[in-house]
C-alpha cells in the first residue's frame, strides 16, 4: 500500500537486530510520521526468503512475497531509501535448522537434499542454495561502500576506551598462509575491450568438453579473472601447518569466510577438517560416503551423521576421531564450556570478525580449558592474509593500539554490481577431473585458461567498468570531504589488481585532485603506512576491493571502537538512491540466547540510530522536506547525548539493555525536537512527549529492567512469533502509552 508519502524501507532480518527492531521501530514510526514519512517493513529474514522460494508448497495464507527481489529492483530507482540491518548468511546447517522449524510450524517445505541423486533433488538443492551464504548483500549492494566512525562515536571511544589486551614481543601468534597453489598464485586477469558473451568450460584430459556455465554476458571495459586453488597444495599446506603447530605445541585456528565465498570457502574449510582427522577419514571413507558425511559442514555435521550409526560402530568412529586429535595440535575453541571447536562449523569463525577479536585480545584465542593462549591462525589464501600478519608484527613491535589516541581508518570499498567475489557464487566450481579450465567466447576464442586437477576450486570474478569509476569517484569525494589522505590498497603483482590500477589511474584524471593526497600501495605497504599514522593519531582512508572492504571494516573499528556495530555504513546506490546499513557487523546470535534465557538484550542499536539519521536526512534533501531535515539533525543530537550520558546497553542482565537505550533515544529525540526553534509546529507536537518521558524516566526504566532475569518465549528462532516478540520487546506500559499520545 502506498500513500504517496516519501518512504523509507526498514528491513526485518534475523536474530538480535530483528529483536531490537520490535522495540525501536514503533518509536521511530511515531517520530517520522511527524514529517509525513512512511517507514515500511520488508522481511528479508532467512525464514522469509525460504518461504518466498517455495510458494507451491504453501497454503495461500502461508505464502509470502519475494521481498528481496522487490528490494533488488528498488535499488535501481533513484527514490530508493533502504535501511538494511544485518541478516544471517546461512550455512547449510542453519538452513536445515530453519527448514525444520518452519516444517514444525506447519509449513510443508521439502527437506534439504544433502546428497542429491535425482534431477528433482538436484533442482531442489539449487533452489535452496539461493538462500544460503551471502545471499542478500550482493543483491542490495548496488553501489559502493562508505563506512566510517562518525566523530561523535570516535570521540566517545576516545573518552571511554574499551578494553584492549597487551601485546608481547614474545607472542608466538602468527598467520600461516599458502605460498603457492592458491588463488593468488593461480590468477589470470584481463580487461575486455568490447562486450562479449562467454562460457566457462573444462576440457578434460581425454578431450571431452564439459560446459560448466553456458553463458555469461560481459560488458566492454569489464575486468574478468580466472583463478584456482590447488587441492593438493591446500592439503599439503594444512598438513605442514598442523604438524608445525603440534611440534611447537601451539593452539591452531582456521579462519575462512564461508558466507561471502559461499561456494569456495566451505570446500577450503572441509579440507582442513579432513586433514585434521586424516586417519579417520581414510579408514572410514566408504562408511562416511554411505552415511553422507560432508566435512564442508564442519564437525557438527560429521557428528550428526555418526550419531545415526549403530552403537558399536559409532563408538569405534568416535574413538578413531579421538585418536586423531591426540596426534594433532589443540584447537582454538568457539565455546570451551560446550566443547565446540574451531572446526565445528564453517561459519562459526568468520575472518572479518574473528581475526580482529584475536588481535584485540593480544593475539590470543580460547583453549579447551577456557583460558586464552597464542595461536597459529590458518588463513589459506595468501591474497589478503598478509595484512593480518603485518598488523601482528606491528603490535609486537609497538604494543597494543591505544583507543584513546589512535587515528581512524574509514573505508571506501568496491562492491557495486556484484564486484569481485560477490559475483563469483555461480561461477565457482570444484573440478571433477583434470583438464584445462577455460573462459571462452561463444564463438570459440579462449580468453583465459588454466591447467587444473581433480578437486581444485576454479572460479571467475568480474568487475564492471562503471562500478570502478563510481568507486574512484566515491574515494575522491570522501578524501575531499574529510581532508584525509586516501590510499588505494592494490597490489601490482596480482593480475586482477594490476588491471584495477590502470582504471584507477585513468578515472582519477576525471577529478580535480589539487590538495588531495591519493596514493596507490600494495596491501602490506598500505597496512604499514596506515598503522604508522594510526599510532600518531592520524586518519587515513583505505580504498579497497570487496574482500578488504569486509576485513578492514571490522578490523579497524574493533581496534578503535571495540565493535564494528558503531559504524556509519552507507551505500550510495549507483542509480541515485541510498541504502543505509546499520553497523558493519553481524546479527550476534549470542545475544538471542541471552534474551531468551534472561530477558536481557545487549544489542547496541547505535548503528540503527546513525543509519536512520542519514536516511531521514536524505528524504529531507531529496524532497525538500524541512521537517525531515530537522528530524535527522535532532536524531543525531539525541544520539550524541545518549553516548555522552552513557545510555548504551549494558551486557549485564538487570541493567539497562537495548530497550532501555531506545527509551533514552526517544526521550532525548523528543527533547531536542521540543527545544529546536526552526519549526514551531514540531516543537509543539513533541513537547508533551518530552515532558511525559522525562517525568516518568524512573518508572519506565524500572518497568524495562524489572522484567529481566527470567526466561522468555518469542515463539521461534528463525520465525519468531511477532505478537510474542512485541510483548517481550515492549514491556513498559508507561512508555507505550506515552508514545500513543503523539
Ligand atoms: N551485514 C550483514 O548482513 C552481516 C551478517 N553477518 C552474519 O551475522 C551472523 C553472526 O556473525 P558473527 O561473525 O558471529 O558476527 P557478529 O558481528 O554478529 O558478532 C560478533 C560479536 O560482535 C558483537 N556485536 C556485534 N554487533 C553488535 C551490536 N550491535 N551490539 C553489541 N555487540 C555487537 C557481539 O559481541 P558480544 O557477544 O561480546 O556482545 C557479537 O557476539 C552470521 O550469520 C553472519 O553471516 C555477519 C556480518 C555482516
Ligand atoms: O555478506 C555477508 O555475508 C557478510 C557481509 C559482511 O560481513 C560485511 O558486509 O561486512
Ligand atoms: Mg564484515
Amino acid at each position: 500500500m502506498t500513500t504517496g508519502n516519501p518512504t523509507i524501507i526498514y528491513t526485518l532480518t534475523d536474530e538480535a537486530p530483528y529483536l531490537a527492531t520490535h522495540s525501536l521501530l514503533p518509536i521511530v514510526k511515531k517520530f517520522t510520521a511527524a514529517a509525513g514519512i512512511d517507514v515500511v517493513e520488508s522481511d528479508i529474514s532467512v525464514a522469509a526468503r525460504i518461504l518466498a522460494e517455495f510458494p507451491e508448497y504453501l497454503t495461500d495464507e502461508q505464502k509470502v512475497p519475494d521481498n528481496l527481489a522487490a528490494l533488488g529492483a528498488l535499488t535501481q530507482s533513484p527514490d530508493a531509501n533502504i535501511i538494511k540491518l544485518p541478516n544471517i548468511s546461512a550455512s547449510i546447517l542453519q538452513l536445515q535448522a530453519a527448514i525444520r522449524e518452519l516444517q514444525s510450524r506447519g509449513y510443508k517445505l521439502p527437506d534439504y537434499p544433502e546428497n542429491p541423486t535425482t534431477e528433482e533433488e538436484k533442482a531442489l538443492q539449487k533452489r535452496y542454495a539461493k538462500v544460503t551464504g551471502s545471499a542478500v548483500n550482493p543483491v542490495l549492494r548496488e553501489g559502493n561502500s562508505d563506512r566510517r566512525a562518525p566523530n561523535a562515536v570516535k570521540n566517545y571511544a576516545r573518552k571511554h576506551p574499551h578494553s584492549m589486551a597487551k601485546w608481547s614481543m614474545a607472542s608466538r601468534t602468527h598467520v600461516a598462509h599458502m605460498h603457492g597453489g592458491d588463488f593468488y598464485a593461480g590468477e589470470k586477469s584481463l580487461t575486455l575491450d568490447k562486450a562479449v558473451d562467454v562460457k566457462m568450460d573444462l576440457v578434460t584430459k581425454s578431450g571431452e568438453t564439459i560446459v560448466l556455465k553456458p553463458k555469461i554476458s560481459l560488458q566492454a571495459g569489464e575486468i574478468i579473472d580466472s583463478m584456482f586453488m590447488s587441492k593438493k597444495a591446500l592439503c599439503a599446506y594444512y598438513e605442514e601447518q598442523m604438524q608445525d603447530a603440534f611440534e611447537t605445541d601451539l593452539l591452531l585456528s582456521v579462519h575462512v569466510k564461508a558466507t561471502m565465498m559461499k561456494v569456495s570457502h566451505p570446500i577450503v574449510f572441509g579440507h582442513a577438517v579432513r586433514t585434521y582427522y586424516k586417519d579417520t577419514f581414510t579408514k572410514h571413507a566408504k562408511l562416511f560416503a554411505e552415511i553422507g558425511v560432508n566435512p564442508n559442514n564442519g564437525m557438527s555435521g560429521v557428528y550428526e551423521k555418526i550419531n545415526t550409526l549403530p552403537d558399536a560402530k559409532k563408538a569405534e568412529v568416535l574413538a578413531d576421531l579421538k585418536a586423531d586429535e591426540a596426534k594433532r595440535p589443540r584447537l582454538a575453541m568457539v565455546d570451551s564450556a560446550k566443547g565446540i571447536t574451531n572446526l565445528h562449523a564453517p561459519n562459526d569463525v568468520i575472518v572479518d570478525a574473528s581475526m580482529p577479536a584475536m588481535i584485540r585480545a593480544g593475539g590470543k584465542m580460547w583453549n579447551a580449558a577456557g583460558k586464552t593462549e597464542d595461536t597459529k591462525a590458518l588463513l589459506p589464501e595468501s591474497t589478503f592474509a598478509r595484512i593480518y600478519q603485518e598488523m601482528i608484527n606491528f603490535c609486537k613491535t609497538n604494543g597494543a593500539f591505544d583507543p584513546t589516541t589512535m587515528g581512524t581508518v574509514p573505508n571506501v570499498g568496491l562492491m557495486a554490481q556484484k564486484a569481485e567475489e560477490y559475483g563469483s557464487h555461480d561461477k565457482t566450481f570444484e573440478i571433477a577431473q583434470a583438464g584445462v579450465a577455460r573462459i571462452v567466447t561463444l564463438d570459440g576464442q579462449v580468453l583465459l585458461e588454466q591447467n587444473v586437477e581433480e578437486g581444485d576450486i576454479w572460479r571467475m570474478c568480474q568487475v564492471k567498468d562503471a562500478a570502478v569509476r563510481d568507486w574512484v569517484k566515491l574515494a575522491v569525494t570522501r578524501a575531499r570531504l574529510s581532508g584525509m589522505p586516501a590510499v588505494f590498497w592494490l597490489d601490482p603483482y596480482r593480475p586482477h589488481e594490476a588491471e584495477l590500477i590502470k582504471k584507477v589511474n585513468t578515472y582519477l584524471k576525471d577529478h580535480d585532485l589539487t590538495g588531495a593526497d591519493i596514493q596507490i600501495m600494495s596491501q602490506v605497504r598500505a597496512m604499514r603506512y596506515t598503522l604508522e599514522r594510526v599510532i600518531r593519531g592520524l586518519d587515513t582512508i583505505s580504498v579497497t576491493g570487496n574482500i578488504l572492504r569486509d576485513y578492514l571494516t571490522d578490523l579497524f573499528p574493533i581496534m578503535e571502537l571495540g565493535t564494528s556495530a558503531k559504524m556509519l555504513s552507507i551505500v550510495p546506490l549507483m542509480a541515485g538512491g541510498g541504502m543505509f546499513e546499520t553497523g558493519a557487523g553481524g546479527s550476534a546470535p549470542k545475544h538471542v540466547q541471552q534474551l531468551v534465557g534472561e530477558n536481557h538484550l545487549r544489542w547496541d542499536s547505535l548503528g540503527e540510530f546513525l543509519a536512520l539519521a542519514v536516511s531521514i536526512e536524505e528524504v529531507g534533501i531529496k524532497t525538500g522536506n524541512s521537517k525531515a531535515k530537522i528530524l535527522a539533525k535532532t536524531l543525531d543530537a539525541a544520539t550524541g547525548k545518549l553516548l555522552d550520558n552513557n545510555k548504551s546497553p549494558s551486557p549485564k542482565t538487570g541493567e539497562l539493555d537495548n530497550r532501555g537505550s531506545h527509551f533514552y533515544l526517544a526521550l532525548y529525540w523528543a527533547q531536542e525536537l521540543a527545544a529546536q526553534k526552526d519549526d514551531a509546529e514540531l516543537a509543539k507536537q513533541f513537547a508533551p512527549l518530552a515532558k511525559a518521558l522525562a517525568e516518568n524516566e524512573q518508572k519506565i526504566v524500572e518497568e524495562l529492567n524489572s522484567v529481566q532475569g527470567k526466561q522468555v518465549d518469542i515463539g521461534g528462532y528463525y520465525l519468531p512469533d511477532r505478537e510474542k516478540t512485541f510483548a517481550v520487546m515492549r514491556p513498559s506500559a508507561t512508555l507505550n502509552q506515552a508514545l500513543e499520545t503523539l
